[in-house]
């Protein structure tokens, strides 16, 4: 059965294991599952041949950021492997995003392609730091049409963002918002947060959450009591 829910749960681990031993406490009718850096770097495709088989929908989180042809090829890869989401930098420009749609295009490849617009771990004079002179508000509106135009079907942004992204780019237009904290969780080093609640009313199309459930001393109960949250 297809999954209906928003969330996306990153499994964030060092190791195979530790990463199995989270996704068969979790049910595919409830939630996705995020294969990041860190794992992927640890576990390889194997990581997604075992979430697959147990049912997940997977999105590989590897934020492609590199020449047209190598990224195209990476997301043709990731795609052969049967993900569900891949995605690439913005910032990496419009001919790497449109080498990389049409990629997919062409081998008939269904995985939803989406571009990361400004991390969720920085702020506006973390942006100015890297020579980004408008504001970060700006930078988002100006990467999200960026990517539309070029063809990926949505953007990683902060649910701050939300609203602006679906004012320009529509309600279709995929929002994937890391950077959920419930009251319950801690900060870490996200810099642009927002509840899950406030994140879906801000017009999130998917929540992507990591250590609020993977580091909770009870992890079940605290998808739960997010879970609750969102059927308010
Ligand atoms: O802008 C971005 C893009 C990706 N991420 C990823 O999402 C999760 C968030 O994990 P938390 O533990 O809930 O902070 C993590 O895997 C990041 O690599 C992001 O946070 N921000």
């Amino acid at each position: 059965m297809a999954c209906t829910s928003p969330l996306i749960i990153a499994l964030d681990y060092s190791s195979l294991d530790a990463a199995l031993c989270m996704a068969d406490q979790l049910d595919p009718r409830r939630c996705r599952l995020k294969v990041g850096k860190e794992l992927f770097t640890r576990s390889g495709p194997d990581v997604l041949q075992a979430l697959h088989g147990r049912g997940f929908d997977v999105f590989l989180d590897l934020k492609f950021h590199d020449i047209p042809n190598t990224v195209a090829s990476a997301v043709q890869a990731a795609a052969e492997q049967g993900v569900w989401m891949v995605n690439v930098h913005a910032s990496g420009g419009r001919k790497m995003m449109e080498a990389a749609r049409e990629r997919l295009d062409q081998h008939d490849l269904p995985t939803h392609l989406i571009a990361v617009t400004v991390l969720t771990s920085m702020d506006a004079k973390d942006l100015r730091d890297v020579g980004v002179t408008c504001s970060l508000e700006a930078q988002v509106e100006a990467l999200a049409k960026l990517a539309q135009q070029s063809g990926m079907e949505g953007v990683v942004c902060s649910a701050w963002e939300s609203p602006r992204v679906r004012e320009l780019c529509g309600e279709d237009f995929l929002k994937v918002t890391p950077g959920i904290r419930p009251a319950f969780a801690i900060k870490h080093d996200q810099q642009r947060i927002l509840g899950p609640g406030e994140a879906m009313t801000a017009g999130s199309t998917h929540l992507v959450i990591g250590r609020p459930i993977t580091q909770a001393q009870e992890p079940m109960e605290a998808l739960a009591a997010i879970e609750q949250e969102l059927a308010c």
